[in-house]
């Protein structure tokens, strides 16, 4: 048993969620329900009116928060403390984002200046591919921009860039292979000309299989196309903590743009793991959204627990998992640049909280991070949105809307929103066995009938989500909602006093995946392991030898 599950305040809120109206009744018996229940941050508007909750359901869960130290633990995530206690580093993905000047030390070193250092180098290396400066090696300046990572150093630069597509350079088109599938990299290189194309290798251990296999093949396919070795310096740039291995790779040191171990993967697109993101919508730009994570960090770091939009939304997704069995988060984007952004949510959050220990090796008995998942409004309203609707899981949505689009098409826009507002409202109220009936009344099937078909109509409601609205998606704007669900994601982590900065589970399958490897290129069959893994190795070897 941990303490939290014996703790006096988890224990109310196992009684009092059991005894909580729906929530239309919580809405019909106060008015001023949506008033009380939204708040601002950063530029960012967030409704939490539709969750299942009272004012005491708050004051429980805040308490819970104090009783688990989450401001102190906050604190030290900013100090940094080496919060991150299996890998012995601290985490500092914040002070990517300091503004100049700042002082954070560690070590006695002050890595802001680091930070800033770096970004100047990023800065020059921009205006050096914009201006065209920087030339490839038949003097045409760079055109397309191949970015190669996986993980962290993959869905941050992409969705990113993806999302601010309304900032891109016009003279630069971006592309990012992750996979080690060959098809991914074959089919990214097939349209591009080497002479005007630049590989950005991001790897922060610069030790990651996938991402040195396909820089090997996109340094082939230059060769095959026409360029020298000698002109792989020109076309290749590498963003890394681990220099001494990219020099030896063959990378010009030059070319090598830094990382540090106190930034995990998938909190690094702050860092140069953000240089496609920076290239695509210039430096200025890129500041722009550092600058929006930085206003989201104040928010977090200095504001008190009830007003701590973070804090808000991190005790919600734990209220849902932890009292009322709710499996699994789902992240709707009504933004078509924001499709991206339930995948990023999805590493970000099930990455830091998929785990079963707390920091002291104590098994776990609550369920940590749910399943995170989603997509993009209002295509999964007629697909998946059912089961939000009718089915028998509990599944607590976000839901994402900028008030103005990019691309305002006639009604586009006001239709759109009158679905984000619609779903969120259906999830809410639901639809009663009379109400049903009612709506069928003018029918003419017969009275059996009505009263059948009405139970298949019936919607529970009560189905809990938050709508997050900004002005317009800029990058400011997504910084700061990216940094937000950062920290949503911390503060569960800390109340369930877990490690969310390592990753163990992703490390066994890499190294089992490498001993699969070896056996796959050996001279005689697999018999050492289990009957189905040495089955599985056997058919692929007779399919290749
Ligand atoms: O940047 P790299 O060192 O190549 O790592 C890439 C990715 O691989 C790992 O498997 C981790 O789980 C990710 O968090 C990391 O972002």
């Amino acid at each position: 048993m941990t303490e939290l599950t014996q703790s006096q305040t988890w224990n109310e809120l196992v009684a009092h969620t059991e005894a909580l109206p729906h929530m239309r009744a919580l809405f019909e018996s106060d008015p001023q329900r949506f008033d009380k229940m939204s708040t601002t941050a950063c530029d960012l508007f967030l409704d939490y009116s539709k969750n299942r909750a009272s004012e005491e359901t708050l004051s429980l869960l805040f308490k819970l928060a104090e009783e688990c130290k989450l401001e102190s633990k906050i604190k030290a995530m900013f100090d940094g403390d080496v919060i991150n206690t299996t890998e012995k580093r601290a985490v500092l993905h914040t002070a990517l984002r300091a503004t100049p000047g700042q002082k954070i030390l560690l070590d006695g070193v002050d890595i802001v200046q680091e930070v800033q250092q770096a970004q100047a180098q990023m800065a020059s290396f921009v205006s050096s591919i914009t201006s065209g400066d920087w030339k490839g090696y038949t003097g045409k300046p760079i055109t397309d921009i191949v970015s190669i990572g996986i993980g962290g150093s993959f869905l941050g630069p992409k969705i990113v860039s993806q999302a601010l597509r309304p900032y891109w350079n016009k003279a630069l088109n971006c592309h990012f292979v992750g996979n080690v599938d060959g098809t991914s990299i074959t089919e990214k290189l097939k349209p591009l000309d080497a002479e005007t194309t630049l590989f950005i290798m991001s790897s922060k251990s610069f030790g990651t299989q996938e991402t040195l296999t396909n820089t090997l093949s996109a340094k082939d396919w230059f060769i095959q196309q026409g360029g020298t070795q000698s002109d792989i310096a020109q076309h290749f740039v590498a963003v890394t903590s681990n220099v001494a291995k990219a020099t030896e790779f063959g990378i010009d040191a030059n070319n090598i743009f830094p990382m540090w171990d106190w930034v995990g993967g998938r909190y690094s697109l702050w860092s140069a793991i953000g240089l496609p993101i920076a290239l695509m919508i210039g430096m200025d730009n890129f500041r722009e959204l550092l600058n929006g994570a930085h206003q989201m960090d104040q928010h977090f770091a200095n504001t008190p627990l009830s007003e701590n939009m973070p804090v808000i939304m991190g005790l919600f997704s734990l209220l849902y998992g932890n009292f009322h069995n709710a499996q699994s988060h789902v992240v709707l984007t009504y933004d078509h640049y924001l499709r991206g952004l339930p995948a990023y949510f999805q590493q970000l959050d099930m990455e830091s909280n998929g785990k079963s220990v707390t920091l002291d090796g104590t098994q776990v008995d609550f369920s940590t991070g749910p399943v995170i998942w989603g997509g993009e409004g209002t295509n999964g309203q007629h697909a998946y949105h059912q089961l939000l609707h009718q089915g028998t899981a509990l599944i607590p949505a976000d839901f994402i809307m900028p008030l103005k689009s990019h691309n305002p098409l006639g009604e586009h826009h006001k239709q759109l929103a009158s679905n984000c507002f619609g779903q969120t409202q259906a999830l809410m109220q639901g639809r009663s066995y009379e109400e049903s009936l009612t709506e069928l009344a003018g029918s003419t099937l017969s009275e059996n009938d009505k009263r059948t078909i009405a139970k298949h109509k019936v919607m529970q409601g009560n189905k809990p989500s938050n709508t997050i609205l900004m002005d317009k998606l800029t990058p400011a704007t997504l910084g700061s909602l990216i940094a937000l669900y950062e920290h949503r994601t911390f503060v569960q982590g800390a109340i369930w006093d877990i490690n969310s900065f390592d990753q163990w589970g992703v490390e066994l399958g890499k190294n089992l995946g490498n001993d699969v490897l070896e056996r796959l290129s050996a001279t005689a069959d697999a018999t050492e392991l289990d009957s189905s893994s040495n089955g599985l190795i056997n058919m692929f070897r007779q399919q290749t030898i």
